[in-house]
Order: structure tokens, then C-alpha cells, then sequence
């Protein structure tokens, strides 16, 4: 399902935090938000799922969100939040289920395959050795991987995750990332992801969106995005790009 952003506005405390902002996200393909902090990467997902009101048109296969109840968006997005609300108490194995809250009746309980859906959800994210302890007894990274757990199990078409990867150890990072990958892959998921580390981001993504102070800077593939001068520019860093595997760009800070 294509994912298309035409003309974004959203202010928040009364300031412009999002100017304009126009993307397109191909059906299958796999975009990454990339940008200094404060650019509003954070604020543009939030604004997809209508979670901050916004100006401009927001469309997911070609229809507006605006008429959606939230259990229908939810069967449409999946969002892994940079920082959930977590209930207290609530088990690896519970928090995962609340994926499949869109399928599950209203007064009715869970069928048992959500509940197959979600330990198999568990499984590819190496975590059922977890799966009935309290998420507060989780670490940093094992906890992200369940927030990504949750997202998954919703088994939506389009998935927006924001900052997967930050807690995660290299291993872990690779795992999330290739299992997001083959997931778009096979069932053609529509993948948006916010990311920090821009390298990366050029290995998995196909385009690249650089946010700067709210606007697009640049947009493109990574190798026409991730330039040396875009980075000093925005960044305010300097670094080496060398071509990687297949022309993608390999990042690496010069001290000066
Ligand atoms: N509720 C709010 N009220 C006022 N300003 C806000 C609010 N939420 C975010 N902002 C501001 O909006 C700007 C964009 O925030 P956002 O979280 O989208 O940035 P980001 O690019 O995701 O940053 P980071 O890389 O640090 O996660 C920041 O300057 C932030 O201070």
C-alpha cells in the first residue's frame, strides 16, 4: 500500500514543527526519516496515524485516514513508538496480544490464533524465553524488540517504527532489521522507519527522506542523499562516505 504525504503542516506548543513536508513511500518499498535531532522525524509518524492534528493531505492506498475509526487504522498501520507507555505488570506474552486488539471482537477474547500468531511473533524476535515476565524486568533492547513484537503481531499492511534499533546490540540490530526486510519481502509490507544510524539506513532502505529544522532537505536513494556535504550541512558532522556493498554507502566519522 503506497503511503503518500502531500503538503505537511503541524505545529505544536504553537510553533511549526512540521513546513510543507511532501513524501512518497511505494508500495513493498522500504523508506527511512533520517535528520538531526528536533528535525521532527518523531513528529511526522505521529502525524501519519493521526496522533498530532496536521494540515495537508495524508493518504494510504490512495484514501484518506481522516473517516477511519481507530481499531480500522490499526488494521492498517502498525506504529512501534520510540518510547511506549508500558502498563505496569503486563507480561512479554500480553503486552505482544495487544497487537491483535483490531481483530479481537469488542467484550470477546482472543482467539487461539492470535495467541499462535503472537508466540511465533515472539519466536522470530528471540524472545519466548521472555514471554511471561513483566516487561519493567526487560532491558533497554529487549524491551524494544517487544514494542516491535506488538507492531507485528498486528500483521498490518503498512508498519512505521521509530527508531527500531537504538537499544539494540549489533546482533540485534541486524536481526530486527532483516527480519523487517524479509517481512516486506514476503507479504509486501510498506515499511517507514525513522533511524539515526544513517549507514544503516542506506544498507536497508530504498529511499531516504532528510529532514532538517521541519522541512525535506534532501530526498532520494542513499547515495543521493548520503552525501558528505549533506551530512556536514545538516549534521553539523564530518565524515567519509565510501561506496559499500552494492553502491551503498559506508559512513565513517573524521576527526578533524
Ligand atoms: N508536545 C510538544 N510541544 C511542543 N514542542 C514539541 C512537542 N513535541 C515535540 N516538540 C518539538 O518538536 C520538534 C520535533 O520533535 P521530534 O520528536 O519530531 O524530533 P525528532 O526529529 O524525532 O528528534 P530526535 O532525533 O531527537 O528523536 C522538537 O523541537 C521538539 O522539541
Amino acid at each position: 500500500m503506497t503511503v503518500e504525504v502531500n503538503g505537511l503542516d503541524v505545529a505544536l506548543g504553537g510553533r511549526p514543527v512540521l513546513k510543507g513536508v511532501s513524501l512518497t513511500v511505494p508500495a513493498g518499498s522500504w523508506t527511512a526519516i533520517i535528520g538531526p535531532n528536533g528535525a521532527g522525524k518523531s513528529t511526522l509518524l505521529r502525524a501519519v496515524l493521526g496522533l498530532v492534528p496536521s494540515h495537508g493531505e495524508i493518504t494510504v492506498a490512495g484514501s484518506g485516514l481522516e473517516g477511519l475509526k481507530p481499531r480500522q487504522r490499526a488494521r492498517l498501520i502498525a506504529y512501534a513508538p520510540q518510547s511506549p507507555s508500558v502498563p505496569a505488570g503486563m507480561t512479554v506474552f500480553d503486552y505482544t496480544l495487544l497487537g491483535r486488539s483490531p481483530y479481537i471482537p469488542h467484550l470477546g477474547r482472543e482467539s487461539a490464533r492470535d495467541r499462535a500468531i503472537t508466540a511465533e511473533v515472539l519466536d522470530r524476535l528471540d524472545l519466548t524465553r521472555f514471554a511471561s515476565r513483566p516487561l519493567e524486568h526487560l532491558s533497554g533492547g529487549e524491551r524494544q524488540r517487544a514494542v516491535l513484537a506488538r507492531a507485528l503481531a498486528q500483521q498490518t499492511r503498512v508498519l512505521l517504527l521509530d527508531e527500531p534499533t537504538t537499544a539494540l546490540d549489533i546482533g540485534h540490530q541486524q536481526q530486527v532489521m532483516e527480519l523487517v526486510d524479509q517481512l516486506r519481502l514476503s507479504d509486501g509490507l510498506t515499511v517507514v522507519t525513522t533511524i539515526h544510524d544513517l549507514t544503516l539506513a542506506g544498507q536497508y532502505a530504498d529511499d531516504l527522506v532528510l529532514l532538517s529544522s521541519g522541512e525535506v532537505a534532501a530526498a532520494g536513494s542513499p547515495e543521493e542523499v548520503l552525501t558528505r556535504e549533506a551530512i556536514e550541512e545538516h549534521f553539523d558532522a564530518r565524515v567519509h562516505v565510501a561506496p559499500g556493498p552494492g553502491g551503498r554507502p559506508i559512513l565513517s566519522l573524521e576527526r578533524p
